[in-house]
């Protein structure tokens, strides 16, 4: 299977290495992330493109670290407008990322996304994507509301869509969760599990022919 797995960064990487894919580091945010993956892209085509790593889970997913969630869509959460208190997204202001399409922010994961998160005992709803980490419970839930079954938060996987979709190739998010998404607690951070989930996941992926293939969406 020929699959590119985007990662922010390089201890994201260090535990990918011998996956039978090609590990591109981007750095952190959507920017840095669909430039990587343009790049990416341009030096080697791939069938699939993942935006993998690490996450925060928002509380009414009942998710926790060592958790692992797959996209059924990645939104770019925090494009839009204020208007005094209330916010307006790229949908709601007649907006859109692509010049030519409808959907706002939102970007709609691989065919074979619900398959692969059933296979690895992942969670599969949207995934939201923001250019910070949110750092208080009243703005996770106010994101929440605004995204009803949000799974977690990254901060790279509607830069990786993005310009995955531009080169016409499927995409999709898979990050293993490493904190609660609310008040900011290092100490509650829990890295290695969530790079244990990530890797389980992709290895459900590229093992994925071996198990029946992926359908109509094989990459
Ligand atoms: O707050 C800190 O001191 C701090 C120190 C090191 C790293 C961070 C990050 O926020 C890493 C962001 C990085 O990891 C992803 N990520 C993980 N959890 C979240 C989250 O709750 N909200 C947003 N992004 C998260 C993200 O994709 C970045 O690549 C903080």
């Amino acid at each position: 299977m020929d699959v590119l797995i985007v990662v922010a960064t390089a201890g994201e990487a260090g535990n990918l290495r011998d996956l039978p894919a090609r590990v591109t580091v981007s750095g952190v945010g959507p920017v840095a992330a669909a430039l990587a993956t343009q790049r990416a892209l341009q030096e080697a085509p791939a069938r699939l493109v993942v935006s993998a790593g690490i996450a925060g889970a928002y509380p009414a997913s009942g998710l926790t670290p060592g958790d692992l969630a797959v996209s059924s869509h990645v939104i770019q959460a925090d494009l839009g407008a204020w208007d005094g208190d209330d916010w307006l997204s790229l949908e709601a202001l007649g907006l859109s990322v692509l010049p030519d399409g409808p959907g706002g922010a939102t970007f709609p994961a691989w065919d074979g996304a619900e398959v692969l998160a059933r296979r690895s005992g992942a969670a599969f709803g949207p995934m939201l994507t923001l250019s910070s980490v949110t750092g208080s419970l009243e703005r996770a839930r106010q994101l929440e509301a605004r995204y009803p079954g949000a799974l977690t938060e990254g901060m790279e996987g509607a830069g990786v869509s993005h310009a995955a979709r531009l080169a016409g190739v499927p995409a999709l998010e898979l990050r293993g969760v490493s904190n609660a998404v609310g008040p900011r607690d290092r100490s509650a951070w829990r890295i290695p599990e969530a790079l244990r989930a990530t890797r389980r996941g992709l290895e459900t992926l590229l093992n994925g022919s071996s198990g029946g293939g992926w359908g109509a969406g094989a990459p």
